[in-house]
This record gives structure tokens, C-alpha cells and sequence, in this order.
């Protein structure tokens, strides 16, 4: 019986439904064509899709589980949300699935939410809708533990209207897509669009990758690991923040990858940490030794990223 279920998994399950409602929500913004662009501050854009979709994931989320801590990048609000934003429902995948008894007693006290309700907005407000992702990421003790990616406009060209939704739960598995080993005998480095400068540019060439990919959003960038496109995502910056990273580690690690800062450190998902994520992103997939890796990054990169 779903209700049942130990509280984690039913959280996730409703995520899921909660990032699908999101998704759709942003693809109708795009299709109505008034973006309502503001600016954040440098390079750091928002739309009415990033509000909407937040508002919808978070109303949908505290009505199922009030109290829940939940951190979106968009900040607090209170607007009104219309009704048929707010969705109660589990994806029926995930709530059939059997959660790990380490999770049976996990309650709400333990668990933070972290949401990007668009990730990939720059690329967004330039049309290159494959990069967007929503991330909802769920920590337990500050550890980020489950995740739901969702693709808005995954295969949208071939006329897929419903988008995607990958999720992962570590010590489950990983669900809706086909995990996929990158090329063996090359580095391929994944890294961001739309935010580099010098210090990225310089890690990126300690690492003499065979192929650099640029690409919008943390959490597209992970997708392109575990899908086999990519062996690293390097992002020697500041700039990503705890709901880039929460999900898409959640899911990467799921998947037997690895998410740490470039010193090597692990993140905490907890509810008084910082939110920029000061020491960078260094993520690996299975089967990369991520440490050797991180060892090439040289000191005058790692001593910017403190
Ligand atoms: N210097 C910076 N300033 C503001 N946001 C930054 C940033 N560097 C990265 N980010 C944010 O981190 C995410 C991944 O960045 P990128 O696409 O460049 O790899 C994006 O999230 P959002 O699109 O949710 O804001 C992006 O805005
Ligand atoms: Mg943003
Ligand atoms: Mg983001
Ligand atoms: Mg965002």
C-alpha cells in the first residue's frame, strides 16, 4: 500500500509527479512567448518559467508534507498557486519500488529539499530548450540521497511533448532512462556554456581532455555521464550552488558515479550550509578514478576555489 511506504520514497514518488507538473508549466510559458526575463545579477537570469515551476513544486510538495524543509533557488513566496499546479499524486514506478530498509526511519526532520525549478536558464532564454533540466534533489542528514531530473524538452524535435523524468535513490538504483558506459581509451570533459572564464579554462587544460563539451545546466551535464557522452563534468567556478548539485549527485552517485569539490571534499545538503558550492564541481562516472583525475588540477586553480 503507497502510503505505506517509508516516507523517502514516497517523497521522491511525489517529486517526480511535482517536477512532470513543473515541466509543463515551463514548455507553456515558452509557447505563450512572454518570458518575463529579470536579472539577478551577473549573468544570473530568471524567468516567469523559474517562478512558476517553483511555486508549483514547492505548493505540491508542502501539501503533502507540511513542515517539509524545502530551499529553492528562487527564494520564498507566498503567491497564490493555482489549483491544477498543485499535484498529490506518486509516480506509480517509483512508489513500487522496494526502498532500502536504511531508509525505513527516516523522517521529515531529517530530509532537505533542494530545488532548481529551471536549470539551464540562460540557455532557456536562448532557446536551446535540450539543456533544461528541474532538479529536486532530497538530502537526508546532508547527504544528497535521491534525486528527479526532469527534461522538459527531451526529444522535443521528434515532436515528444511529455518530456523525460530520470530519478535515482542511492542503495535503489536509478529509473527512466538506459544507463550507459562512456568510450573507453578517451577523456571526454563536459563543462558550462555559458559561465567560464579563466580559472575553468585552466583546469579544463590540465586534464588534456580528447574532447571538450559545452553545455547548459548542472543537472544536463550529469545526464551527459550517465549516459555514456562524457567521463567528468569540471566546472572550476563558484558559481553552481546546492540545488545544481544536489539531484544531479543523488542520481550520478545512484549511479555509481562521484560528486565532490576540486579539493576532493564531499558536499553537505544540509539546511544552514552555504549555498555556492565555493570549491567547484569535479564529478566522475563509474569506472574513472576520480581522484587520480583531480590530482592533474593544479594549485593555483584549487587556490582560487575556497
Ligand atoms: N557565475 C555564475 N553566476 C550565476 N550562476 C551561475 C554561475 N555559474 C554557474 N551558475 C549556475 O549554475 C548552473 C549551471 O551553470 P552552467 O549552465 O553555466 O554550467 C546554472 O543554474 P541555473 O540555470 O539554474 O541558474 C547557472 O546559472
Ligand atoms: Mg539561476
Ligand atoms: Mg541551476
Ligand atoms: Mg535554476
Amino acid at each position: 500500500m503507497a502510503q505505506n511506504a517509508p516516507m523517502v520514497l514516497r517523497l521522491l514518488a511525489s517529486s517526480v509527479t511535482a517536477a512532470n507538473r513543473a515541466g509543463k508549466i515551463i514548455r507553456d510559458i515558452m509557447s505563450r512567448g512572454d518570458l518575463g526575463i529579470v536579472d539577478k545579477g551577473i549573468n544570473d537570469l530568471q524567468t516567469e518559467a523559474d517562478r512558476s515551476a517553483q511555486r508549483c513544486i514547492v505548493a505540491s510538495l508542502t501539501q503533502q508534507y507540511p513542515n517539509l524543509t524545502i530551499i529553492g533557488e528562487e527564494g520564498a513566496t507566498n503567491c497564490e498557486v493555482p489549483s491544477d499546479w498543485i499535484v498529490t499524486d506518486y509516480d506509480q514506478t517509483v512508489i513500487s519500488e522496494q526502498c532500502p530498509t536504511e531508509y525505513s526511519h527516516i523522517t521529515k526532520d531529517d530530509v532537505v529539499v533542494w530545488v532548481d525549478p529551471l536549470d539551464g536558464t540562460s540557455e532557456y532564454t536562448q532557446g536551446l530548450l535540450e539543456h533544461v533540466t528541474v532538479l529536486v534533489g532530497l538530502s537526508v542528514k546532508g547527504r544528497p540521497i535521491a534525486g528527479v531530473i526532469h527534461q522538459p524538452y527531451y526529444d522535443y524535435k521528434s515532436g515528444n511533448s511529455l518530456g523525460r523524468t530520470i530519478w535515482g535513490l542511492v542503495g535503489m538504483g536509478v529509473g527512466g532512462f538506459n544507463p550507459q558506459n562512456p568510450p573507453s581509451g578517451k577523456l571526454i570533459v563536459t563543462t558550462t556554456r555559458s559561465h567560464s572564464d579563466n580559472t575553468v579554462q585552466k583546469a579544463l587544460d590540465s586534464l588534456n581532455p580528447d574532447e571538450i563539451i559545452r553545455v547548459g545546466g548542472a543537472g544536463h551535464k550529469v545526464l551527459m555521464l550517465i549516459e555514456g557522452k562524457a567521463h567528468a563534468y569540471v566546472f572550476a567556478s563558484k558559481g553552481c550552488k546546492k540545488w545544481d548539485t544536489c539531484a544531479p549527485e543523488a542520481v550520478l552517485v545512484a549511479s555509481g558515479g562521484k560528486l565532490t569539490d576540486m579539493h576532493g571534499l564531499p558536499y553537505e545538503y544540509g539546511k544552514n550550509v552555504q549555498h555556492p558550492n565555493v570549491g567547484g564541481v569535479f564529478a566522475t562516472v563509474r569506472g574513472i578514478d576520480h581522484e587520480e583525475l583531480l590530482s592533474k588540477i593544479p594549485q593555483e586553480v584549487t587556490d582560487k576555489l575556497k
